[in-house]
Order: C-alpha cells, then sequence, then structure tokens
C-alpha cells in the first residue's frame, strides 16, 4: 500500500495460494471452451465502440451470483477492497472484473483506465494466468510513471500488478503468444451492470 501510495503503481508475485490460482485456470478455460469471451470495446456506456487498432482483446465480464466456481477469488478480491479502504482511507464501494484474452498478434493502445463517463475507476487491478510466459512472447505491460522512464512489465502466471486508474498510462505491447488475465477496477460507486455495457 505504501509503495502504491509513493509510486502509483505496485507489483506483487505469487498473487493467489495454488487452489485460487488453480480455480482461475479451469474457469478461464472453460469460458473459452464454451465461447463465452465477447470483442471488447472502447468507451463507456452507450458511446463504445469496437475498434481493433486500439485494442484487439476479448473479455468476459464476471458476475459474482453466476461464477460461483470463483467464489474463492471474490473473496480475495473483496480482501484487496477492505484493504484499499483500510490503509489508504479510499471510500471504494464496489468491483467490476473480466477475464481477458489476448490473442497472438493483439495489443491495447496507450491509455488511462479512468476514461469519460467512467471516472468511478480508482484502482486497476491486473493478475496474469499466462504459465510458462518468456521473453519474446511479447504482451508486456508497458507503464509511464510520471517523470519516470517507461517501464515493461512481463506478464507472469500469478503477478498482480495495481496502479492508479486515473493518473498511471499503459498500453498492452503486442503479444506473440496467446495471453490471459484477471482485470478489474476497485470502484468508488457500485458498479452498474458492467457485463453489458461492455
Ligand atoms: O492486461 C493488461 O496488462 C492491461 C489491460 C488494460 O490496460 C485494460 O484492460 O484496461
Ligand atoms: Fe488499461
Amino acid at each position: 500500500m505504501d509503495l502504491l501510495a509513493q509510486q502509483d503503481y505496485v507489483i506483487i508475485d505469487n498473487f493467489f495460494n495454488a487452489e485460487k490460482l488453480n480455480a482461475a485456470h479451469h474457469f478461464f478455460n472453460q469460458k473459452q471452451e464454451e465461447g463465452e469471451f465477447k470483442k471488447a470495446a472502447i468507451g463507456a456506456a452507450g458511446t463504445e465502440k469496437i475498434i481493433r487498432e486500439i485494442r484487439g482483446d476479448y473479455t468476459y465480464w464476471l458476475e459474482r451470483g453466476r461464477d460461483i466456481e470463483l467464489q474463492p477469488i471474490f473473496e480475495v478480491l473483496d480482501e484487496v477492497k477492505s484493504v484499499f479502504n483500510r490503509l489508504l482511507f479510499l471510500s471504494l464501494a464496489d468491483y467490476e472484473f473480466h477475464l481477458a484474452h489476448y490473442p497472438q498478434g493483439s495489443f491495447y493502445k496507450k491509455h488511462l483506465d479512468q476514461f469519460e463517463g467512467r471516472k468511478n475507476r480508482m484502482i486497476s487491478v491486473i493478475i496474469y494466468l499466462n504459465k510458462g510466459w518468456k521473453t519474446g512472447d511479447g504482451g508486456e505491460l508497458r507503464i509511464f510513471p510520471e517523470g519516470e522512464e517507461p517501464m515493461d512489465i512481463a506478464p507472469l502466471e500469478n503477478r498482480c500488478i495495481m496502479f492508479r486508474s486515473d493518473t498511471l498510462f499503459h498500453e498492452v505491447l503486442t503479444s506473440n503468444t496467446s495471453r490471459k488475465s484477471i482485470t478489474g477496477w476497485m470502484l468508488y460507486q457500485p458498479a452498474v451492470l458492467p457485463y453489458i455495457v461492455l
């Protein structure tokens, strides 16, 4: 929490225990097999456009009541939210998360996660699920901390990065393999059906 407050981002490796990591992989693969991922859009409700030149990922929005296999993961996210509220004095009311799949050759151009109409997003949280990721696989997260050199973060399995949604510009470099993550946002106000919007 101190690091996040100081530098606007923090990286935490070995984020989930083995049981939760397995649950995440299993659920991800299952939803992929079922064809439940949808082409991700850009922009807030009503203005979204699918622009492949900006982002090429496919997403599956999580819903607590429906995705009961992910209960252990939701418990971790609850804990993350309450730690933020306790230690950083944020007033986070909710969170919204999706699974993200970047097929080979896809990327997400430089952006901020707090775009017009979605000021609600306070902290971005990403957990990567890329078994055996190695240099050359691509898909690094490039972050642009203010007043510092850009930094590339390898999307290693079970690595979590959290950052301020309002200030930290970032991009996903072209992935040369299939790239998987759980991505979401800690919210100031309760989410309004994001899985319908995006
Ligand atoms: O997957 C990542 O590393 C970043 C994804 C991202 O920037 C987003 O979904 O807004
Ligand atoms: Fe982003």
